[in-house]
């Protein structure tokens, strides 16, 4: 057997501990696998005394994670603290140590990717990042290197466990935001600021990778149209069982044609929520599953589903990269980097045309649905549906548009809280997939 490859694990939160775990009891397949034992070197920490889901050995444990990784010794590098700093530097200090390194770290990575990757590039060393979209699920190899021979066109899913959880819990038991939002904490799904989450920056994040290897070029979170959870209500939630569907936290990448058949117009990259039809695949996507939907011109539709958060399936990704480059590393290879060759515009939200589900409380009187009609029309936003629910006080105007730019819609809103008949615009939600 080879000599021995020794790894640092910076973190040992939720993902660092199941981590720490599996490289302990699966010290002899890893071995077998990789060609050489795996051998845990050094876990770098916040709080020494913090209680851990697993047991580190004392002479393991160090605060001094930029220590760890200056290590002559240290082979192969964990990320797992999570944030933009201290990770970015420990990264690139241990990538000019010569390190591989493996990281979930979507929120550095969506902001300075770039930056890492050419580290990576000039120490001929590997950068690996499976676990920073979608948990368990493999989706940035199949994007990088089974499908690098296709061409995709759209990539859209549920990439975030935590406002998959609570979206569920508030359609299926009637929970409330907050007590589902403590649930998916206690079970390690949350971010360690959970607003990352609920404001969907952590879905922007991974939307900004899906987006940058589907379409190899470079997209950071900022270049995201981004709305959290929120604002969706349990009226919402209601609104949509009512209609037959259900409100899901939706990352959507695509590229946007132009006229001319040969070019395209740039991409459109966002997460937002959306009422989604029960028939819809993603619809039965519960709890803090993900799934994302790959369509590429070749391939025709792929589906790629599992768990999307917490602390074991997220290290069952980790490990998996701990492999391949731990090969690599003990071959003096590296394995395929990033191709981010394409310089394509991110459109506007704006610009981008989906489907809305527009609820107006209207005062109830003979015209008042020609007027709502009429503001539609007045900027180009056609109607589906349209039903009345509720007489009196109580009416209510649930309208479904045709698909419209954002813009106009947000024109027409505007315009109908104008409105004298209308007391209340009391949801504006888009509206996804069609009845299969
Ligand atoms: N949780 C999940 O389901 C998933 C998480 N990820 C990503 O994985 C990463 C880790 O997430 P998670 O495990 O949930 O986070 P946690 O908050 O549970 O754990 C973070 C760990 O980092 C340690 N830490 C914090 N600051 C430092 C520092 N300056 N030096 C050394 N150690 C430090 C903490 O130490 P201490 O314990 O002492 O406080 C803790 O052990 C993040 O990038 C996250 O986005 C990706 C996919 C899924
Ligand atoms: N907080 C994230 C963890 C995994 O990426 C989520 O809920 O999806």
């Amino acid at each position: 057997m080879n000599s021995p490859l020794k790894v640092a694990v910076l973190g040992c939160g939720s993902v660092g501990s199941q981590v720490v775990r599996l490289l302990g009891e699966q010290a002899d397949d890893l071995a077998a696998r990789v060609g050489a034992p795996v051998q845990l070197a050094g876990v770098a920490v916040r709080r020494l005394d913090a209680p851990r889901e697993v047991d580190v050995p004392a002479e393991l444990l160090t605060t001094d994670a930029a220590a760890l990784v200056a290590r002559d010794d240290i082979d192969l590098v964990i990320e797992v603290i999570g944030g933009i700093e201290p990770a970015r530097s420990l990264i690139l200090s241990a990538l000019e140590n010569g390190a591989s390194v493996v990281t979930a770290n979507k929120a550095l990575l969506a902001e300075d990717g770039p930056t890492l990757f050419e580290a990576a590039e000039k120490a001929g060393r590997d950068l690996y990042y499976e676990a920073a979209v979608a948990g368990a699920i493999p989706i940035l190899r199949p994007l990088r290197e089974s499908l690098a021979g296709d061409k995709v066109t759209r990539v859209l899913g549920i990439v975030n466990g935590t406002t998959n959880f609570i979206l569920d819990k508030m359609d299926t038991q009637g929970s409330g935001f907050a007590d589902a939002l403590e649930e998916a904490q206690a079970l390690g799904y949350a971010e360690a600021d959970p607003t990352a989450d609920v404001e969907g920056f952590d879905a922007a994040a991974k939307a900004a990778i899906l987006a940058s290897l589907a379409f190899h070029s470079r997209v950071t979170a900022a270049d995201v149209h981004r709305e959290g959870i929120t604002d969706v209500t349990a009226a919402d939630v209601r609104s949509a069982r009512e209609m037959g569907s259900v409100v899901k936290l939706l990352a959507i990448a695509e590229l946007v044609p132009s006229a001319d058949p040969a070019e395209d117009a740039g991409v459109s990259v966002r997460v937002h929520p959306a009422m989604i039809p029960r028939s819809h695949p993603l619809a039965s996507v519960r709890e803090a599953y993900n799934a994302v939907f790959v369509e590429s011109e070749a391939a025709g539709q792929l589906m790629f589903y599992g768990p999307g958060a917490g602390g074991s399936p997220t290290a069952s990704a980790v490990l998996g990269d701990l492999v391949t480059v731990a090969r690599n590393h003990r071959q003096g290879t590296r394995g395929v980097g990033e191709s981010a060759y394409a310089d394509r515009a991110v459109l506007p939200m704006g610009e981008t045309r989906t489907r809305y589900h527009v609820a107006i409380d209207v005062d109830d009187r003979a015209g008042v649905l020609a007027a709502v009609a009429q503001a539609f029309a007045e900027h180009g936003v056609s109607i589906q549906t349209v039903r009345q629910e509720g007489r009196g006080n109580d009416a209510q105007l649930v309208v479904v548009s045709h698909e419209a730019s954002d813009a106009a819609l947000a024109a027409t809103v505007e315009q109908l809280r104008d409105m004298e008949i209308v007391r209340e615009v009391t949801s504006v939600m888009r509206v996804e997939g069609t009845e299969e």
